[in-house]
């Protein structure tokens, strides 16, 4: 049997990428970290030049894409491991991939120390082409069977620790999202244990990239593998994937008698991936951890980390444990993760996307929107034994005294509920609860003054008096001979009159409502224009009878 023989498909051009061929990256520059995912104050952007520079290769763009990102908390380590996976992929042809003994530790920048280092995202500009064998045999002339080779192209990102103190949760499920959305097998970097509030980001940032993705699978993303960094009891669980498997199982085990919350999050992380695992990584030693001047050679890690570290490397990149990136179900060429970056990046500048919080953020608004409802539906409550579909008119000056009492009722309710978030925001809250009841009592007065059959009958009253006017005004201007006038007067008369029908029909039938919602407009500012003249001659007739009153007086005098 012939093996690893090189039979490579030929790749389709894909429709809306651009067809310009980049020369290799390490041509003209040394390999080298390239940022792709660039953080600007919380906003994320795409260097779309400078991926298209390493995707774009002429020898890699149309090759099937094998991504592998890590990702995580801050400082745990992230960039030192790919580096190590980056000798792997330089040497993987060398009995010894690992290095020599005095051989610093390059490529992605790494550091000890506190702060940050890596942030948005960043990809190695050499892009590695790989033999990947495939399941198919064929059978060549002389009967020999041929195992079909597949070049693919893989790409490692780096990724911007999640929770740094100058990150918010969602710069960090940004970054999570994406990387995840991009690679097809993403390390989710963690330190000494899996507890309970990693699964729980895992969970939101996963969520944040099912969001964003518009075709939206049964299992969105390709292989998880929770990379446990420091492990401490290899007494229980050893080293490497198979304890590694066998703690995953139990930590992602859903049980009958497990509170839902424990158990939402674990089906939706089973969910979310087709492949999941688990490594366990000893401690790398002190010197590793504490000493300023670790450069990364070898000679300064323990020999266990190392031991462990040559099987971790090989299983995510050896050439038969490639998995290439698949999106809805049709593999990626470096060419189509160009446009996938350029669009999903898209989604998470725009507003469409909900803003990822902190649990206490996200804990005190459901909590005060919860006391929110819970006010308005005592208030709706009482107010509809006040002036519900069913009961009389009541007089407006007695609807108000009510809505005050029982606002004032809701409002003191919506205090009396223990929430979160502090003074300052719940005060926000309440006052969406004062406006939004005010506005409850105006839809609820309406429906009062169309109990009063006064009120109902405000329209055809104006209609009528306004026939009544016209019709004087036409019988006294034709008497006097102003013809004219008395023509004008008999056409107000007649469209006031079909208005008045057409109301009629509208109240009977149900039908034409905006006809009579119009006609009932034109009536209620006739009617109040009217009032107010009255008032302001009432005023003036009481001012005019006090003059003459005091005029008497003073002349009596
Ligand atoms: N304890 C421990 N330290 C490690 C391990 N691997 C690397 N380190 C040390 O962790 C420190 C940070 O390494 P980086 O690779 O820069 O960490 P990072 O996760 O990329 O950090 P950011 O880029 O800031 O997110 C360095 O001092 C490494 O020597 C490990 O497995 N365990
Ligand atoms: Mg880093």
């Amino acid at each position: 049997m012939d093996l690893g023989k090189n039979i490579s498909p030929t790749p389709q051009p894909t429709e809306g990428s651009q067809e310009k061929d980049v020369k290799p990256v390490e041509e003209k520059k040394v390999a080298r970290p390239i940022q792709i995912v660039q953080a600007n104050e919380h906003n994320f952007e795409l260097n779309a030049t400078a991926l298209e520079e390493v995707l774009l290769q002429k020898h890699v763009k149309d090759l099937n894409v094998v991504v592998v990102s890590v990702a995580g908390a801050f400082r745990k380590g992230k960039s030192f491991l790919l580096d190590f996976m980056l000798r792997y992929m330089h040497n993987r042809d060398k009995d010894s991939w690992i290095g020599g003994n005095d051989e610093p530790l390059t490529g992605f920048t790494w550091r000890g120390g506190c702060e940050r280092e890596t942030t948005g995202i960043q990809v190695w500009s050499e892009v590695f082409v790989v033999e990947k064998p495939d399941d198919i045999f064929i059978m060549n002339s002389y009967f020999n069977l041929l195992l079909m080779n597949f070049q693919v192209a893989v790409l490692l990102v780096d990724t911007q620790g999640a929770f740094d103190s100058q990150s918010t949760i969602k710069d960090s499920a940004t970054v999570f999202a994406l990387s995840t959305m991009t690679s097809s097998v993403q390390v989710y970097n963690l330190s000494s244990n899996i507890q309970e509030d990693d699964l729980q980001h895992l969970q939101l940032f996963t969520e944040y990239g099912r969001l964003a993705m518009e075709e939206v699978s049964e299992k969105p993303f390709q292989s998880l593998m929770f990379l446990i960094r420091d492990w401490c009891f290899p007494y229980e669980y050893c080293y490497g994937m198979k304890g590694g498997n066998e703690f995953l199982d139990k930590r992602l085990q859903v049980k009958h008698n497990q509170h839902e919350e424990l158990q939402n999050v674990r089906n939706h992380i089973q969910h979310c991936f087709s492949n999941i695992n688990c490594f366990l990584l000893p401690h790398p030693g002190l010197k590793v951890a504490t000493n300023p001047k670790f450069d990364g050679r070898l000679r300064d890690i323990n020999e266990e980390f190392k031991k462990e570290l040559a099987q971790l490397v090989p299983l995510l990149l050896a050439p038969s444990q490639l998995v290439e990136k698949e999106i809805g179900g049709n593999k990626v060429t470096c060419k189509d993760l160009l446009e996938y970056f350029k669009a999903y990046i898209k989604i998470y500048q725009g507003e469409e996307l909900p803003h990822p919080k902190t649990m206490l953020q996200a804990t005190a608004e459901a909590n005060n929107l919860t006391a929110v409802a819970g006010a308005k539906d005592l208030y709706s409550k009482k107010m509809e034994q006040v002036c519900g579909g069913d009961k009389p008119y009541v007089a407006p000056g007695d609807l108000k005294r009510c809505h005050e009492e029982i606002r004032d009722y809701s409002v003191s309710y919506f205090r009396s509920v223990k929430k979160m978030g502090g003074k300052e925001f719940c005060q926000r809250y309440q006052n969406q609860l004062e406006s939004e009841l005010e506005e409850t009592y105006t839809n609820l007065s309406k429906q009062n003054d169309g109990k009063n059959i006064f009120y109902a009958a405000r329209t055809p009253a104006t209609l009528f008096a306004v026939m009544f006017i016209t019709y004087v005004v036409s019988g006294v201007t034709g008497f006097i001979g102003l013809s004219t006038l008395a023509a004008l007067a008999n056409l107000v008369m007649g469209v006031t009159l079909l208005s008045l029908c057409a109301w009629g029909y509208v109240k009977y039938s149900g039908e034409f409502r905006e006809l009579g919602t119009i006609i009932d407009e034109v009536a209620e500012a006739l009617w109040v224009q009217v009032g107010r003249q009255c008032e302001r001659r009432e005023k003036s007739v009481c001012l005019s009878v006090c003059v003459c009153v005091c005029a008497c007086v003073h002349r009596l005098q």
